[in-house]
């Protein structure tokens, strides 16, 4: 019996197989490789990305292939068109929901649950203006950045001021992960936040594996810590939920009590599990990242006197002309214009997030190939941020390509673009401008290994997380 079924399971796998090769035969695929059976070409994607240079995948297909503008591989399992150039850009972020739409790998499918990420159109609509409604421009000038400076000096004063030498990275993890507690749920118990902390680590080195539920995997302990993190939010929400009613808390106060106050244009008011979903969602988009970029700035600072100074100049005269105390605010924010600049070309040279997936919803005809329905398509910023076609003296630092109009439409993309575009791009320029005015004011830094490597793994970091050695600001 058990022969006959397997029988019957191998003819249907050639069947499929015979009738989906005669189908891309047809078509003109673009031209690439898939590499090997189901490992397919991800063991040169991820080496790149290890070696701290995700462009090379991209650049050494572009040379062999000899086309610019797509090549076809196969990576974690799937099919793939990678997307080169400004013209892929514009393509992919102006036909969501029409010819593409987003896609994550499984991992972070089954990890995140119902939220922004794992749902699409009208929905996933609804959802961002939601999750935008806080965390726009406008909701900055009025509350968050005195609160984030507020947050950001407590945290000097804790975790630098006094100490000679310190892990950029796991200190700024830490900033990173209290600011979005604090301004996400109120959350103000260090112990609290260290503890949702520990398990937020497990949760993430879950994202980038095989998705297998066995005890002993990362992916099964990640699983885990999920849902060990689900139970605490959902602690959290209900408590708030009766504070809310008791008239103890504000609707305003915070993105946890605006999400259990806004309904959509039916009243339709969103359940706690994704309420929990969308906040787990937001801590891991918020926080690793804007670590990456921040860890990256200290360590172009170190290695470059001359821009320290200019940035230190620069936040001097915001600081010189406040009052002893004064907090930031967002017209302060407006003024650092060379310093955001600095944070752009850092974020030029190793973006924190090399790039992003969307699928084909249809067969699609681009450039004189086909990507057939189903296939998921890469856009690499990577690779066009160091692509001397659309940036000159490619990896030369220089801050001053991005004042006036600064780079071509589409050839800088470290936040994505279009409809699905980081929504926490106002969020992560406050939150890095801010910790920049409160070091760069306090300290002078050395850099304890110099030309030290960054690697992707998936995010930019540097291999050591950047060991520096501190000495207070005398100004
Ligand atoms: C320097 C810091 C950051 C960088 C470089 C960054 C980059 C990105 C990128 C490349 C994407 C994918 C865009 C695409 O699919 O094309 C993304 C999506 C997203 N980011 Fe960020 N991000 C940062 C900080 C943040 C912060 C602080 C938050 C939240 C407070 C956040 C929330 C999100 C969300 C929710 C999405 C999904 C948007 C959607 O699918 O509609 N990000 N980010």
């Amino acid at each position: 019996m058990i022969q006959v079924l397997a029988l019957i399971v191998i003819v249907i796998v050639i069947v499929f197989w015979k009738l989906y090769k005669y189908h891309t035969n047809k078509i003109n695929l673009p031209p690439g490789s898939f590499g090997w059976p189901f490992l397919g070409e991800t063991l040169a994607f991820l080496r790149a990305n290890w070696d701290g240079v995700p462009e090379r995948f991209v650049r050494e297909r572009i040379d062999k292939y000899g086309s610019p503008l797509v090549f076809k591989t196969s990576l974690l399992g799937d099919r793939m068109a990678v997307l080169c150039g400004p013209a892929g850009n514009k393509f992919l972020f102006g036909n969501e929901n029409k010819l593409v739409a987003v896609w994550w790998p499984k991992p972070v499918k089954k990890l995140f649950g119902r939220c922004l990420i794992t749902i699409r159109g009208d929905e996933a609509k609804w959802m961002r203006k939601m999750l935008l409604s806080y965390l726009s421009p406008d909701v900055f000038v009025s509350r968050y950045v005195a609160a984030m400076d507020a947050v950001t000096r407590r945290h000097i004063e804790v975790h630098w001021r006094g100490k000679e030498e310190v892990n950029v990275f796991q200190t700024i993890k830490l900033y990173a992960f209290e600011l979005a507690c604090r301004l996400f749920m109120s959350l103000e118990d260090p112990n609290h936040i260290a503890k949702l902390g520990s398990l937020f680590n497990i949760f993430l080195k879950g994202l980038n594996e095989i998705p297998i539920e066995v005890p002993g995997t990362r992916f099964y302990s990640a699983k885990k810590a999920a849902a060990a993190i689900r139970t605490k939010l959902a602690t959290i929400i209900k408590a708030r939920r009766a504070e809310l009613q008791e008239g103890k808390a504000s609707p305003s106060q915070d993105l946890l009590s605006h999400l259990l106050t806004s309904s959509d244009e039916n009243g339709t008011y969103l359940t706690e599990m994704e309420i929990a979903n969308s906040i787990l969602l937001l801590l891991f988009a918020g926080h690793d990242t804007s670590a990456s970029s921040i860890t990256l700035l200290m360590k172009t600072l170190g290695e470059h006197p001359d821009v320290y100074d200019k940035v230190l100049k620069e936040q001097l005269e915001i600081s010189n002309a406040k009052k002893e105390g004064e907090l930031l605010k967002w017209e302060d924010m407006q003024k650092m214009r060379y310093s955001w600049n600095v944070v752009l070309e850092v974020m030029r040279l190793n973006p924190p997030v090399y790039g992003a997936y969307r699928e084909a919803l249809v067969d699609i005809e681009y450039a004189g190939y086909t990507i057939p329905k189903g296939w998921k398509i890469h856009y690499s910023a990577a690779s066009i941020h160091k692509d001397e076609a659309h940036f000159e003296d490619v990896t030369c630092f220089d801050p001053s390509r991005f004042e006036g109009a600064g780079p071509t439409p589409f050839t800088y993309v470290p936040f994505g673009g279009g409809p699905r575009m980081c929504l926490g791009k106002e969020f992560a320029r406050m939150e890095v401008l801010a910790f920049l005015h409160n070091i760069i004011t306090n300290f002078k830094w050395k850099l304890l290994i110099p030309g030290e490597k960054i690697e992707y793994d998936p995010l930019a970091t540097p291999v050591k997380g950047v060991l520096i050695r501190l000495h207070p600001n005398v100004v």
